[in-house]
């Protein structure tokens, strides 16, 4: 008899490190980079994110730097194209530019006015929900660009520090609460 396949909560558990005062004292790192590098993790991460949305999105948005990996495979496992949410100073031409804070610091993000048409339906991908402050920001310059954003996919969620409550109106899948 074949073994119970894991689930993606011990996937998690198994592959994620916690690293504790990083970046700074008091935060509770949760570092999925061995979840990307390990084959089956990421191929689960992926199908998984994004299987509550399939057929509902255009486009996949990705937010610099952790969102870039999940959204770019995401994109290619489903025929879309990818749109890149950056870091403020990246971008070469003319974007719009929105201000956040997020669990550790403060930061302001930018998109290109033309990389996106109105109307165009998007799924942001990240990999943590902390405060909600980085998602919330992407969502803001979408909307900016007139695009519609039908959901929000992460990986992790840091239930207590109420990342969902400030995405009010939109829907949003985690894989792993914690
Ligand atoms: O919900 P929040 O409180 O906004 O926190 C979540 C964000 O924090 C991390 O990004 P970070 O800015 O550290 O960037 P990185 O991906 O470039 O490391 C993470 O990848 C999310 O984007
Ligand atoms: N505690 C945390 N771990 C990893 N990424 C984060 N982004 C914001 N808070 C985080």
């Amino acid at each position: 008899m074949n073994p119970e396949p894991e689930t993606i909560n011990d996937l998690l558990d198994r592959l994620s490190e916690i690293v504790p005062d990083y970046p700074s004292a008091g935060i509770s790192f949760k570092d999925l980079t061995p979840v990307f590098a390990d084959p089956q993790g990421l191929r689960r991460i992926v199908d998984e994110i994004i299987a509550p949305f399939a057929g509902k999105f255009d486009v996949i948005a990705g937010l610099e730097a952790r969102g870039f990996v999940l959204a770019a495979a995401a994109a290619y496992a489903t025929g879309t194209g990818m749109i890149t949410i950056r870091k403020a100073g990246k971008l070469p031409r003319a974007v719009h530019r929105d201000d956040y804070t997020l669990e550790y610091g403060t930061g302001t993000l930018e998109l290109h006015r033309d990389d996106i048409a109105p109307g165009t339906r998007v799924l942001i991908l990240d990999d943590v929900l902390a405060t909600g402050g980085t998602v919330g920001s992407a969502a803001r310059l979408l909307g900016m660009a007139g695009a519609q954003v039908v959901g929000i996919g992460v990986v992790l969620e840091l239930q207590e520090l109420g990342g969902r409550e400030k995405l009010e109106g939109l829907e949003v899948h985690s894989l792993q609460l914690v």
